[in-house]
């Protein structure tokens, strides 16, 4: 049975097959591959190599998934065979009867937001409300040597600092950021890249409508000793109301030599064209090489870094910055 988009969309399929047996049944398969090429077997719904299968499809996209080789055995009763080929030249599955795979978001103890491997389930024709999630960390996002030059570049231009203090403390918001940043830093373009690779991935793991985005802004930050951002928004202003999705990606030396630094995101609740941080927040670690995104109207802070050495090498480097949707008229 060929199963088409529409039944995929707007379930029409027999009662009978809503709630199927949970117990292990034979599922026939057929691998659609690139260039129109199909291969069909028979496989228990709880094989490993089903599992597989949809892990590969889901992984395809994901920009930054690296092609793996899958080896597939065609065991028939003439024949004993068997199918190599590249992951990335999986199109589709065709299973009969129907097996959904599931998106599993997880959240680790740290409260780090991760897709486990998805779980092919056959009773997902109703899957649940998805829940919102207030941000996404993606740990090893840039390779070790673009990391390493960005590490280089942040480390060595000490001069090209500027304090943020002076552009964000005020009257009404006194010490309320202490931290040093370069406005127009260099190596914006290899982050820049990887960002637009991920965004779909990003924008769907926040459950967020898609938006055109107009401009990426990047900025580059170092918090040392006693270095810290109070609670704030990034998009509260007329100059920065185009702002959708907040990136920051966090690089620094190992061994880490300084403490704290994370980054603290509030629940918040936009009244009047106003965003209010309530009580409740979520605290996301710094990790070397690691970057989250999360809405620009969500509150959030960054506490205090304690770095010992007070060495500027040591300090607590950022390229981070803006996702803009287009400007209003
Ligand atoms: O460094 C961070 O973790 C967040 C920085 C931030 O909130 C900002 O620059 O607006
Ligand atoms: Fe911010």
């Amino acid at each position: 049975m060929a199963m088409t988009p529409k039944q995929l969309d707007t379930p029409d399929i027999p009662s009978s097959q809503l709630n199927p047996p949970t117990a292990p049944h034979p599922v026939r398969v057929q691998i659609l591959l690139a260039g129109g090429h199909q291969h069909t077997l028979s496989l228990s719904s709880d094989a490993p190599l089903l599992h597989q299968l949809f892990t590969v499809l889901v992984n395809q996209t994901q920009a930054d998934t690296v092609p793996s080789l899958l080896q597939i055995p065609l065991q028939s009763d003439t024949s004993n065979q068997a199918i190599a080929f590249s992951s990335d030249k999986l199109v589709g599955i065709v299973t009969d009867p129907p097996v959904f795979a599931q998106r599993q978001p997880v959240e680790t103890p740290t409260g780090l937001t991760q897709f486990a491997a998805p779980k092919a389930a056959t009773a997902a024709v109703s899957p649940p409300a998805p829940k919102a999630y207030r941000y996404i960390q993606i740990e090893d996002f840039l390779p070790p040597e673009l990391h390493q030059q960005l590490l280089n570049y942040a480390t060595t231009s000490r001069a090209d600092y500027v304090e943020t203090g002076p552009a964000t403390n005020t009257e009404f918001y006194k010490d309320h950021r202490n931290s040093l940043v370069i406005y127009y830093p260099r190596y914006t373009e290899m982050l820049i890249e990887r960002l637009h690779k991920v965004m779909p991935r990003v924008i769907q793991h926040l459950d967020l409508a898609e938006f055109e985005v107009a401009r990426i802004e990047t900025q580059l930050t170092a918090h040392n000793d006693g270095n810290y951002y109070k609670m704030h928004n990034d998009n509260g202003s007329e100059e920065t109301a185009s702002r959708q999705l907040t990136y920051v990606y966090y690089f620094y030396q190992e061994p880490q030599a300084f403490s704290g630094g994370n980054l603290a995101i509030y629940d918040t609740e936009r009244r009047d064209g106003r965003a209010y941080g309530g009580q409740n927040h979520q605290i996301v670690q710094p990790l070397n090489n690691s970057i989250v995104f999360f809405p620009s109207f969500y509150m959030h802070e960054v506490q205090p870094v304690i770095c010992p050495s007070q060495a500027f090498e040591d300090s607590r480097f950022t390229l981070n910055g803006w996702i803009r949707q287009p400007e209003k008229a």
